[in-house]
């Protein structure tokens, strides 16, 4: 890639999301991306980051929340204080992005953004960074790039990208036109588009010139364009904090998903790469067990490390604990245990999706102090 476009590009961490479906593991002071659920010795943010180094070098911003400032700065020692966005409470990812976008903008508009889930597993890393130097060359000629993944099932979790006809974009051979984005379909709608072929899953990432951006986050979503444009204007003053504080409250909470990509598709300005490399999203238990091939192979996954021990005959499964501890296991299948200081969860990796609902259940209930 020529050294004047590589050193447009910015990387864009927005590290929010709580991963409901691996509670009491991930939890609203703890969520799934300061873990490693891979046994790859690096937790999913770090990961992220590390995966986006050869292109964006130490350019790479964070945004998450206030309370998760040691436990990111810790994983990431290199980030600088103008690179960490943090954020008061959380206002959804269009604010998250939005506000990486406009902060950057103001840095230099000729900047091109990649955001990218803090919290997903992806491999090989060097097929990822080819679909990353193609989407940065198609974010050039004026997209919204996506990345699309093959889908598998009629998942009602992801957005779905009707792709259109290959663009004829320099570098970038697999690049083309998206006639559509339609976020998180019902499961109906889903089954229709498995059928038809003609639609990839929305791996979460994002790669676009800022200006572009903020120009569909400003004609759609135009009190959060202003709140944001506010804030990025104090960013690099002493105001900030005040500022922050006063416009933060206020912004609309939505998805990026809705306040961007499905209107800028409907409006011809999103494109799309192929991903052929392995995506996960690390959805919930089940999707431990297929992550962590290596140790399943002996039937149970240790996620509590050494100090945690197993002792299982015929079991099988998942096993976590955040102490030293033995954990005895005896005939059971694909079950999962996640024992934590205040929570303990069993279950069984055909009922992991089910999780979301008991922490519904907990919320109800007002037992927020265990979320
Ligand atoms: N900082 C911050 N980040 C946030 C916030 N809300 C969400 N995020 C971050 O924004 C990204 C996506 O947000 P989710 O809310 O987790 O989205 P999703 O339901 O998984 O759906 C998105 O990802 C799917 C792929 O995993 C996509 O298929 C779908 O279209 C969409 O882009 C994640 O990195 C998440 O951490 C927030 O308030 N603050």
């Amino acid at each position: 890639m020529n050294a004047d476009l590589l050193a447009r590009f910015h990387g864009v961490i927005p590290a929010g999301g709580v991963g409901t479906r691996l509670w009491p593991l991930s939890r609203a002071s703890a969520p799934k991306f300061l873990h490693d659920l891979t046994g790859s010795g690096s937790t999913l943010i770090r990961a992220t980051y590390d995966r986006l180094v050869p292109l964006a070098g130490e350019r790479i911003m964070v945004v998450t929340g206030r309370a998760h400032r040691g436990a990111v700065v810790s994983q990431l020692p290199e980030l600088c204080d103008e690179d960490l966005v943090l954020e008061p409470e959380p206002r959804d990812s269009a604010a998250a992005i939005g506000l990486a976008a406009a902060i950057l903008y103001r840095r230099d508009p000729s900047i091109i953004m990649g955001s990218f889930a803090a919290d997903q597993v992806i491999e090989p890393v060097e097929v990822f960074q080819a679909a990353l130097s193609e989407a940065i060359h198609t974010a050039a000629t004026g997209k919204i790039v996506t990345i699309g993944i093959h889908p598998t099932h009629p998942s009602t979790g992801f957005g779905y990208i009707q792709t259109g006809d290959p663009l004829q974009v320099p570098n970038a051979p697999s690049a083309r036109g998206v006639v559509q984005f339609v976020e998180k379909p019902d499961e109906d709608t889903a089954r229709k588009y498995l059928a038809s072929g003609g639609f990839l899953w929305n791996a979460g990432m994002f790669v676009a010139p800022v200006s572009l951006m903020l120009e569909h986050l400003e004609a759609n979503e135009p009190a959060l364009h202003a709140g944001l444009m506010k804030i990025a204007d104090a960013w690099e003053t002493d105001q900030r904090e005040a500022v922050m504080r006063e416009v933060w409250a206020d912004l609309p909470k939505t998805a990026i998903d809705y306040a961007v990509a499905e209107p800028a598709a409907a409006a011809g300005d999103v494109a799309v790469i192929p991903g052929v490399f392995n995506w996960d999203d690390v959805g919930d238990f089940a999707a431990i067990g297929r992550l962590n091939k290596a140790s399943a192979d002996q039937g149970i996954i240790n996620l509590g490390g050494e100090s945690v021990r197993v002792y299982a005959d015929s079991a099988t499964g998942v096993v976590y604990s955040d102490r030293p501890r033995v954990v005895a296991l005896v005939g059971i299948e694909d079950v999962v245990v996640v024992d934590t200081a205040d929570a303990l969860l069993v279950t069984t990796k055909e009922h992991a999706q089910k999780v979301k609902q008991t922490v519904e259940q907990l919320k109800a209930d007002g037992a927020t102090e265990v979320l």
